[in-house]
């Protein structure tokens, strides 16, 4: 445990049980980075208070009494129209402590404002933090000293890949692959109803699809080949594959730069709210 020591000591606090927080605080206690007792979770759904309270995380209604317990680390993991609020609720208990926000859009200047005297970092992260395969962008402020970088790095990777990068990457970071589950999702969605449409039996149609992205994903990273190289070993001269490409990849090419446009768009108008 020498290497996670650092982070295995640490009690984090984490405000906002939802999506995102609640899949960090899993992430957390499902990889053995921390120990159940040692993650604080602050929600106000009963619901979202239950699911974690049945790993042994330790819950509370609301960011006040969260806070009292005094967390070494602080997670603000609530929607950046609330987080103004709830940086004015937590900022007395926040000075001189390491606050890691998830906030999309929310800038670091905003947060050293609202938080004086906090050690301040910036966080992407994306969903499949819950199950260790996510991945992060970390930005950081003056404020954060070399080993509060490395803590909140060694958090994130304990939930999959985490880097550090300017915050105007981390911004884009979050446009392209924060909102990526979701582009992704919507893929496999999509695909399924192509697939019934065209006569595939809706029993299992979705499982095939499901299951190819799984090994596409694994042969990707495992081997290390280039999309394009993968892509072409599917596609024979002349072929099925070949007629599907030139039908797909103009619409998906395209929509995904206008997505990413779209999502980088509403992250400055977020930053500017
Ligand atoms: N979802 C994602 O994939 C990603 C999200 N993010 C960022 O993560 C943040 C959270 O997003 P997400 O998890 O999707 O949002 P959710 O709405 O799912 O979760 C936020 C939770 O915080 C609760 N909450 C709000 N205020 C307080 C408070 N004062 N005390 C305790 N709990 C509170 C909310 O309860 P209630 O609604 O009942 O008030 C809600 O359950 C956002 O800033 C988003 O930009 C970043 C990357 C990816
Ligand atoms: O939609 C959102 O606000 C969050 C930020 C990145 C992904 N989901």
């Amino acid at each position: 445990m020498t290497e996670r020591s650092a982070l295995g000591a640490q009690v984090a606090g984490i405000v906002g049980g939802g999506s995102m927080g609640g899949a960090i605080a899993r992430g957390l206690v499902e990889s053995g980075s921390l120990a159940a007792e040692r993650v604080l979770v602050a929600d106000h759904g009963q619901e979202h208070r239950r699911a974690l309270a049945e790993l042994g995380i330790r819950t509370f209604p609301d960011e006040g009494e969260l806070l009292a317990e005094e967390p070494g680390v602080v997670v603000l993991a609530v929607k950046p129209q609330v987080l103004p609020q709830v940086m004015a609720s937590v900022a007395p208990s926040c000075a001189g402590r390491l606050v890691i926000s998830i906030a999309a859009g929310v800038p670091l200047s905003a947060l050293e404002a609202a938080l004086p005297g906090a050690r301040l970092v910036r966080a992407m992260p994306n969903l499949p933090v819950q199950v260790r395969s996510g991945a992060t962008v970390l930005a950081t402020g003056p404020t954060a000293t070399p080993a509060d970088v490395e803590l909140a790095r060694e958090l994130f990777l304990a939930l999959g890949a985490a880097s550090v990068m300017r915050e105007d990457q981390l911004d884009v970071a979050g446009a392209a692959v924060g909102c990526a589950p979701a582009f992704f999702a919507l893929f496999v969605d999509a695909l399924t109803r192509a697939g019934l449409r065209a006569g595939l039996p809706a029993a299992g149609c979705r499982e095939l699809v499901e299951t190819t992205m799984r090994g596409c994903a694994e042969q990707l990273l495992d081997e290390g080949v280039h999309p394009r190289a993968y892509l072409e070993r599917v596609t024979s001269p002349g072929g099925t594959t070949a007629a599907a490409l030139f039908a797909l990849e103009p619409a998906l090419v395209e929509g995904s730069y206008a997505a990413v446009d779209a999502a980088l768009a509403r992250t400055r108008e977020l930053a500017g709210a």
